[in-house]
């Protein structure tokens, strides 16, 4: 990997806080969302590797923290971006109610979460279909949970359930399987994993394999650098969150709202999925858009120290910070 264009000294910055967020349900498996902020000439930026990353894996999450500190963003090509609301492994009623409370258009469903029955995902579908009415686009999201076979069969019950799926995210866990499962279905295919924990992200080859990608800013190590990643793999892009607060947040929408290309809703209405958040004006969809912002949102600092995690915590955080720091150097 070339080097990032946001390596600096740590000792340049002027802020290094350590937060924690509950998430309101479970999500991945992650009920507290926790990450350091920083504060650079250029702003602040958001470094929150989930806990299971290594150092190496977290190195481009460092990488997007510090282009928002020292760097401006590319130039827009748009104000603001359609999003998708995010609906969690929850039970059909509460389904309902977060898509028709959401204010968008489209819906990202959560499937195949460990210890559920398929007949939970189809109620969960059918109940997101109800909720949007037949104009709303209703995606799903199985995090490289299935193998082929089941994969073929739970997404062609699911797309009947939903009267049509825009696209399946990640439907098995390697990119020859993505590949086979899409030439038995008629559903599109969405690559995430595969881009974003794949060796080169800048060479991966997942255009036979998916037809949709979903890119995310902080894994890939910024806005510029994953803007090349959408360039290199040549598919229509999907700029879907982390599950950052609204500072890291604000990365995932300069990157949706520099992408030359965005035929799909993006998945960036996640702060909702927090309880909680480090800035008074959090960043939330209006009527299933939100705007491209210039800079990251500055922390509130009574917000800031309300999230802030026991000594031991922010202890683990920095010296974590300070691992990956010295993992990017090369
Ligand atoms: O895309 C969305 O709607 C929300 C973001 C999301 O699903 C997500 C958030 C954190 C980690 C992984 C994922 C994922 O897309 O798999
Ligand atoms: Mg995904």
């Amino acid at each position: 990997m070339d080097s990032y264009p946001g390596k600096k000294d740590l000792s340049e910055l002027d802020a290094v806080r350590v937060y924690s967020l509950p998430m309101r349900t479970r999500f991945r498996g992650v009920t507290v969302r926790r990450g350091v902020l920083l504060s650079g000439p250029a702003g602040w930026g958001e470094f929150c590797p989930f806990e299971d990353y290594s150092d190496s894996d977290s190195a481009p999450w460092l990488g997007a923290a510090l282009e928002s500190c020292f760097e401006r963003w590319p130039e827009p090509v748009r104000d603001a971006v359609p999003v998708n609301c995010t609906v969690p492994a929850v039970g059909p009623q509460r389904a309902h109610e977060i898509a028709a409370n959401s204010g968008c258009g489209t819906a990202k469903v959560k499937v195949a979460e460990a210890g559920q029955p398929a007949s939970a995902d189809v109620e969960r579908v059918e109940a997101v279909r109800d909720a949007l009415g037949d104009s709303g686009a209703v995606r799903v999201d199985a995090n490289a949970a299935w193998d082929v076979d089941t994969a073929v069969l739970r997404i062609r019950e699911l797309d009947r359930a939903a009267r049509g799926l825009e696209y399946v995210e990640q439907p098995c866990a390697s990119i020859a399987e993505l590949a086979a499962v899409r030439k038995r279905v008629d559903v599109r295919i969405a690559a995430d994993e595969s881009i974003r924990r794949a060796e080169d992200p800048l060479r991966v080859a997942v255009a036979d394999a998916a037809d949709v990608a979903v890119i995310k800013a902080a894994p890939l190590g910024g806005v510029r650098r994953a803007l090349r990643v959408a360039e290199a793999c040549g598919l229509p892009c999907v700029v879907s969150s982390a599950v950052e607060s609204s500072v890291g947040l604000a990365a995932q929408l300069a990157l949706a709202g520099a992408l030359p290309r965005l035929p799909f809703a993006c998945g960036l209405g996640t702060i909702s999925l927090l309880d909680g958040d480090v800035v008074t004006e959090s960043l939330l969809p209006t009527a299933g858009r939100m705007p491209v912002p210039e800079r990251a949102p500055e922390p509130a600092p009574a917000l800031v120290a309300a999230a802030t995690p026991t000594a031991e915590t922010q202890h683990h955080w920095l010296d974590r910070l300070r691992r990956v720091h010295e993992e990017m150097a090369g």
